[in-house]
């Protein structure tokens, strides 16, 4: 018998994860200088990573300088390779496929913010949004981009070049472009990092919408307690194994949990 899914208006339905890590480990390099990045040295008895990251909910991963936050990050998105386990972005295995294969993946089910924004200088807001979607050959919904461009606060920017707008602005730009293909997840690796907590705050305010108002899946890797208490949950690393978790965060509960790791 199937039992029906009940869903509270202005709650997120229930989720499942939309990308996963089981027994993931990477390693840098060979021999004696090899880097055990993530999940130990293949062949210890400690596991490697096994996490998940829910459908439709905005999780951060924090831990110490070093503890394999970026690694993780990179190998869950298809820009890494892993050295052992596997990733499953949704049903997909990306560790069983090969480099074109994950291009096509990374372009069509992925987005991306970084710290540095990455528009390109000569295109104008509104081509740089839409060249991601240009490469893959497809054409953005045009209510879907009005929808994005208007909550983004975008629209009276969009024949600017990146040079003519603010780093708040730049990465505004650059949100709306991860989220315009409507990927299974956006990626976002210190956004607010190059920007003033104005700026900080008014992007993190965008990324926490886009889940809430559109059931968007964000991972976003920082440093910043602030920048965590806008996820639902932080998970945490500590020399490359996981190292808890901080479910409905507060700047101030992610604060105590990092010290509890020594960060
Ligand atoms: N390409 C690489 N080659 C060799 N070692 C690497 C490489 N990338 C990362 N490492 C090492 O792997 C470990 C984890 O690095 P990673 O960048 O994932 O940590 P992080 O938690 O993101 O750090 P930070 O907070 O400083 O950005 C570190 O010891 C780092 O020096």
């Amino acid at each position: 018998m199937s039992v029906p899914v009940m869903t509270v208006p202005g709650e997120a339905p229930p989720t499942t994860a939309a990308v996963r890590a089981a027994g993931l480990r990477k390693t840098y390099g060979k021999g004696e200088t090899a880097v055990h990045a993530l999940g130990g040295r293949v062949g210890d008895d400690a596991a490697g990573v096994d996490v998940g990251f829910d459908r439709g909910r905005f999780t951060a991963i924090m831990g110490p300088s070093g503890s394999g936050k970026s690694t993780l990050m990179h190998c869950l998105a298809g820009l890494d390779t892993a050295s052992a386990g596997q990733v499953w972005l949704g049903d997909t295995e990306l560790t069983s496929l090969r480099d074109d294969q994950l291009t096509k993946l990374r372009r069509e089910r992925i987005g991306f913010v970084f710290q540095a924004f990455n528009l390109l200088p000569v295109l104008t807001a509104a081509e740089n949004l839409t060249l991601p979607m240009q490469l893959a050959g497809r054409r953005p919904d045009q209510a879907w981009m009005d929808d994005v461009v208007a909550r983004l606060g975008l629209r009276d920017r969009l024949g600017h070049r990146p040079y003519e707008l603010s780093g708040g602005q730049q990465q505004r730009v650059a949100v709306a472009r991860a989220l315009l293909p409507r990927p299974d997840v956006v990626f976002a690796d210190e956004p607010t990092g190059n920007l003033d907590s104005r700026a900080g705050a008014e992007v993190l305010g965008l990324l926490r919408s886009s889940v809430r108002e559109t059931g968007q899946t964000v991972v976003m890797v920082t440093h910043d307690p602030v920048a965590a208490a806008y996820a639902d949950r932080v998970v945490l690393l500590a020399d490359g194994h996981l190292a808890g978790e901080v479910h409905h965060p507060t700047a101030d509960a992610v604060i105590d949990a990092l010290r509890g790791l020594g960060g």
